[in-house]
């Protein structure tokens, strides 16, 4: 019953006025495909740089879609359009700065750029929160990390921390296939399974 139910949000000017076509919403269906084991329904939305409609966007996926994770991509640096950690924390319960932190060490092993990311987590209700960048290849980029030619982790990415803190949230326990990444709990927090 309790269906892993994920929000996702792009936010781009030119995307949602049709300049260009919108790649992070397909970006991030991809990555989860291949990362979940877990069954999952996704609830898609394309806004453009407006902080009311983003903040709206985000209340609706969490407070009438009851999803339990809400991925936005874009609009998270510095220019005067870019408000999506606005919105987040204007809707936001709780903020939970660890994922800011990490995603912004992550990216810096990708582009010196990272530290330019304004990118927040939070929690609203049941739901945890978190800003992406807008650079399509930034999604893969921070929630899987860095590995090696052999496929080895060098860095976590952020996903590593998200079934756990779903599951603190009182969400479903989401299990992902570990050549992507490997999901972190307490050992007390394990299931029967083969993590
Ligand atoms: N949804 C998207 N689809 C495809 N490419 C994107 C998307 N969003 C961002 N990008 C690319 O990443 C860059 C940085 O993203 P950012 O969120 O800063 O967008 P932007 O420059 O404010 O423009 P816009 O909001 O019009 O997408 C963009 O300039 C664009 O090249
Ligand atoms: N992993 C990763 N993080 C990244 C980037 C990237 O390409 N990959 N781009 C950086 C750049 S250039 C900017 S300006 C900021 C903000 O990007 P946004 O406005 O598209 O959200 O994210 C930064 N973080």
């Amino acid at each position: 019953m309790n269906t892993l139910r994920i929000g996702l949000i792009s936010v781009s000017d030119r995307a949602s006025n049709g300049i260009y076509q919108d790649l992070g919403l397909p970006a991030l269906e991809e990555w989860l495909t291949q990362a979940l084991d877990t069954p999952f329904e996704l609830e898609k939305r394309l806004v453009p740089d407006e902080q009311s409609m983003i903040e709206e966007t985000i209340c609706e996926l969490v407070d009438e879609r009851f999803c339990h994770l809400v991925l936005t991509t874009g609009g998270t640096g510095p220019a005067r359009r870019d408000v999506t950690p606005d919105a987040t924390l204007a809707v936001a319960d709780r903020e939970m700065p660890g994922f800011g932190e990490q995603m912004r060490q992550i990216s810096l092993n990708f582009v010196p750029t990272a530290i330019l990311s304004r990118q927040v987590g939070v929690i609203r209700k049941q739901s945890l929160i978190l800003n992406l960048p807008g650079q399509p290849k930034a999604i893969k980029e921070t929630l899987e990390g860095l590995k090696d030619e052999q496929g080895n982790t060098r860095v976590h990415g952020i996903f590593a921390s998200v079934p756990y803190c779903i599951q603190l949230l009182d969400g479903p326990y989401i299990e992902t296939h570990s050549s992507v990444v490997a999901a972190f709990r307490p050992k007390s927090a394990r299931r029967d399974t083969n993590n």
